[in-house]
C-alpha cells in the first residue's frame, strides 16, 4: 500500500455513517493539521489511538506530532475516512446514486460496514420497529459482490478466448478484469491461492466465479462490522443474533451517538473525557477547584444513562476501537522516523517523535524508507542506541519501528543511479 491508508465506512441509510464519521474526526482536529493532499466532500481525516513511542522512554512531555497529537503517550494519528454514500440495495444494478458509491469503494482499502442493531430501520433506513438487522451484514457482501460478478459475467466468454489464445496464467488474466476495482497482482494472486482446488479458468461455471468473487472482496474489501446504537434497548438481542450468524466476523459494538455527545461536551469543558475509554468526569466526581463547568440537572442524568447503558455495559462507545479494528485487518503498525536516534529530535528542537507513520507489519526498512524518503540513496539506517539496522529488516511493533534514516549527502537518487 505505497499511499495513505484509505478506510471506506459503508451502510445503508441511516445507520449511523455520518455520525460514526462525526464521532472519529471532529475531536481536537485543529490541533493536527492536515497531512492529506486529495480533499473532498466525502473524505475526513480520523485519528487511529495507537501507543507512542514516548511513552516507552518517558518523554510524554516532549511528545509533539507534526501531524494529530499525542496526549500522555497515546498518538491520535491521522487516517483517512471516506464516506461511501449511496449503497443500498439494488445499488449494484444503478438503484439509488448508482455506480457513484463502487467508484468511492474501490478506492477503499478496508471497510467500516456500520449496522443499525436497534432495528428501527428497515432496508431503505425507513423508520421501522423490529427490522432484522441480520439481513443487513450480508445484504451488503452481496451488493458488492453482485456488482463484480455482473461485469464479470458479461464479458466471460470473451474472457476465456482470450485467456486460452494468450495461454495467461489465472492471476494475469484477473488482473486485467479487477485492475480497476484498484487490485494489484500480488492481492489477486492471494485471492487465488486462497481457493481449494481452483480448476483451470476455462472450466470455471458459474459456482467458480461466485467462490473467485467472493475471496477476491475479502482480500479487496476486508471489512470491519460497527454494530450501532448499542444504546437502544433492542440492540442486544439483534447483537447476539448477529455474533451467532457471523462467529468469524470482525465486529465492534458502538454508540456512534454517544461518541459526538461525549466529545461535544469534552470540548466545551462539561467533563474529561479519555475517549476510548469508560471514564468521564464531571464537576460532581473531582470536586470544586476543578476547571470544569458544572453541569445542569437534564445534562447530569444523561450523563449517568450513558454510564449505565453504554460505558458500564460495553466498556466504551466503540467507534476509537473500530478504527483500531480497521487498520488492524490491514495489518499495519506505527513506525516513528527520527533525525537523531539518540535524543529522538528531528533536525531542530526538543520535540520528540515528530513523525509517525503506519506501515505494513513485516516491511523491510529499505521499503520503509523509500516509501518515507522517495527515491533516495540511503547510507545507513539506524535503530535505537544507534544499532545498525540491516535493509533488509522487517518492522514489527517494538522491532525497528523506531528508525533514523542517514541520507548519503547531495546523493544521487536510487531512480538515477
Ligand atoms: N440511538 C442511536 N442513534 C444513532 C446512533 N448513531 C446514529 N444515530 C441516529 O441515526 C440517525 C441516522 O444517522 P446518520 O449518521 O445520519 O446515518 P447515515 O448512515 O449517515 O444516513 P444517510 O446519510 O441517510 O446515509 C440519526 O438520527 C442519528 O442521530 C447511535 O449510536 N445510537
Amino acid at each position: 500500500m505505497p499511499r495513505d491508508p484509505l478506510i471506506g465506512i459503508v451502510g445503508k441509510p441511516s445507520s449511523g455513517k455520518s455520525t460514526t464519521l462525526n464521532s472519529l474526526t471532529d475531536a481536537n482536529a485543529k490541533i493536527g493539521a492536515f497531512p492529506f493532499t486529495t480533499i473532498d466532500p466525502n473524505r475526513a481525516t480520523g485519528y487511529l489511538q495507537v501507543d507512542c513511542a514516548c511513552a516507552r522512554f518517558g518523554k510524554q512531555e516532549l511528545c509533539k506530532p507534526n501531524y494529530g497529537w499525542c496526549t500522555g503517550g497515546k498518538r491520535h494519528v491521522p487516517v483517512e475516512l471516506l464516506d461511501v454514500a449511496g449503497l443500498i440495495p439494488g445499488a449494484s444494478q444503478g438503484l439509488g446514486l448508482g455506480n457513484k458509491f463502487l467508484d468511492d469503494l474501490r478506492q477503499a482499502d478496508a471497510l467500516i460496514h456500520v449496522v443499525d442493531v436497534s432495528g428501527t430501520t428497515d432496508a431503505e433506513g425507513k423508520a421501522t420497529r423490529g427490522y432484522d438487522p441480520v439481513k443487513d451484514v450480508e445484504w451488503l457482501q452481496d451488493e458488492i459482490r453482485l456488482w463484480i460478478e455482473t461485469n464479470l459475467k458479461k464479458r466471460w466468454g470473451s474472457i476465456v478466448r482470450r485467456h486460452t489464445a494468450t495461454k495467461s496464467s489465472i492471476v494475469d488474466t484477473l488482473r486485467a478484469q479487477f485492475g480497476g476495482y484498484g487490485a494489484t497482482a500480488s492481492l489477486i494472486a492471494r485471492a487465488v491461492d486462497s481457493i481449494d482446488n481452483l480448476p483451470p479458468l476455462e472450466e470455471w461455471d458459474d459456482h467458480w466465479i461466485t467462490t473467485m468473487v467472493k475471496h477476491f472482496m475479502m482480500f479487496k474489501f476486508p471489512t470491519v462490522l460497527a454494530l450501532n446504537k448499542i444504546d437502544h434497548p433492542d440492540a442486544d438481542k439483534n447483537v447476539s443474533k448477529i455474533l451467532l450468524k457471523y462467529p468469524d466476523s470482525r465486529a465492534v459494538l458502538t454508540s456512534a451517538i454517544t461518541e459526538v455527545f461525549l466529545r461535544r461536551l469534552a470540548k466545551q469543558n462539561y467533563i474529561k473525557y479519555e475517549e476510548g475509554t469508560e471514564f468521564i468526569d464531571t464537576l460532581e466526581d473531582v470536586g470544586p477547584g476543578s476547571d470544569l463547568r458544572p453541569l445542569d440537572e437534564k445534562l447530569l442524568q444523561r450523563i449517568e444513562t450513558i454510564r449505565d447503558l453504554v460505558l458500564f455495559r460495553f466498556g466504551s462507545t466503540g467507534v476509537v476501537q473500530v478504527l483500531q479494528e480497521a487498520v488492524k485487518v490491514l495489518d499495519l503498525i506505527p513506525v516513528f522516523t527520527v533525525r537523531n536516534i539518540q535524543t529522538f529530535t528531528g533536525s531542530s528542537g526538543t520535540s520528540v517523535f515528530r513523525d509517525c507513520t503506519l506501515v505494513k507489519r513485516g516491511t523491510t526498512v529499505s521499503k520503509v524508507a523509500r516509501s518515507i524518503m522517495g527515491e533516495v540513496t540511503i547510507a545507513a539506517i539506524e535503530g535505537v542506541d544507534g544499532k545498525r539496522i540491516s535493509a533488509t529488516d522487517t518492522v514489527d511493533i517494538g522491532t525497528n519501528d523506531i528508525l533514523s534514516f542517514k541520507v548519503v549527502p547531495g546523493g544521487l537518487t536510487t531512480s538515477s543511479a
